[in-house]
């Protein structure tokens, strides 16, 4: 008898596709089919996986994504873990900007990690956090210590989540997941052999349980490209300009030049970060001319 389960895809391995199912991993085959509609199955996928009378397991569907983001790609991410480096490369709240845009305007969800706060000043740090404090009150959480997210992440990964993460080259993925990985390893004395792995080995992703979900082995990716935002749209991306919004007098409102806008009226009286605002006008003239930054490429 043929039986059809579903599940998430975790890895790719010789041309086969690891499938965690709510019971165990199914190592299975792409059906044909994929071939010829060019929808090639990849990690974080949910699909549906078929087990003929043989027990050989074909994946006959894959379910429709809410995102495909990465390099290698990664489907379905809930959450990006931002690594934000306080210095080498120097903490940029633009970049910053930049990269909760694009990943609110993807879908997902975002929680920051300051790396390298060893190697800053008292001064420099406090300046750091007290704009990080902002980013708080707006809705991101921020971890300073490695130690500390390790503690929380199992618990903040909720309901078969995807998480992976990102940010700019050098920022310090590889080492935070090295240290994740290390203390996972630690305190559950096994862990699946893809956490084994040499460091850039392959091109692809394997996902390992973290919590109630997954976490991607990883580094992720430091590219963005914001360009395809519809102009317009932009706004919506600014998470706390979207909630202001609803009290512009104009429904639209793009924070520019319309009158008795509530996003320009709490940048005037500070309650909003100038520099937010101003990342914004920066944001939508690339936008305006499609073009992103070299740095960003
Ligand atoms: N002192 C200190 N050094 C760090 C920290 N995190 C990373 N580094 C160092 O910063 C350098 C870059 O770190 P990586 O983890 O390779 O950065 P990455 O984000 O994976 O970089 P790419 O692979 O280029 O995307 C390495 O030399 C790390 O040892 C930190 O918290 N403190
Ligand atoms: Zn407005």
């Amino acid at each position: 008898m043929t039986k059809q389960t579903e599940g998430i895809i975790i890895g790719l391995i010789a041309g086969f596709y690891d499938v965690q199912t709510k019971d165990q991993v199914v190592r299975t085959r792409a059906r044909g089919l994929f071939r010829k509609t060019k929808m090639k199955p990849v990690v974080g996928d949910r699909v549906k996986i078929q087990i003929d009378e043989q027990g050989t397991s074909y994946l006959v569907e894959v379910l429709p994504r809410t995102n495909l983001i990465g390099r290698p790609a990664l489907a379905n991410v809930d959450h990006v873990l931002l690594v934000m480096s306080a210095v080498e490369p120097d903490f940029s709240l633009q970049l910053l900007d930049r990269y909760l845009t694009f990943f609110s305007w993807q879908k997902v969800a975002v929680s920051i990690y300051l790396s390298k706060s060893d190697l800053i000043d008292a001064n420099r740090f406090n300046e750091i956090s007290k704009s990080l404090a902002y980013y708080v009150k707006i809705g991101y959480p921020v971890y300073y210590k490695w130690e500390d997210l390790a503690a929380k992440l199992p618990l903040a990964i909720t309901s078969a989540q995807i998480w992976t993460l990102a940010g700019q080259s050098g920022a310090g993925k590889s080492t935070l997941i090295n240290h994740l990985k290390k203390d996972l390893k630690q305190k559950t004395g096994a862990i699946s052999t893809s956490l084994n792995r040499g460091k850039h080995t392959t091109r692809t992703v394997q996902l390992f349980k973290l919590g109630e979900g997954f976490l991607a082995d990883t580094p992720g990716f430091s590219a963005l490209d914001f360009t395809p935002i519809k102009i317009n749209e932009l706004c919506n991306y600014f998470v706390e300009f979207k909630k202001a919004s609803a009290k512009c007098k104009f429904r639209g409102c793009q924070h520019l030049k319309e009158p008795k806008c509530e996003v320009k009226k709490l940048v005037e009286e500070k309650q909003f970060l100038q520099s937010r605002y101003d990342d914004y006008l920066l944001m939508r003239s690339e936008i305006e001319n499609g073009r992103i930054p070299e740095y960003l490429k």
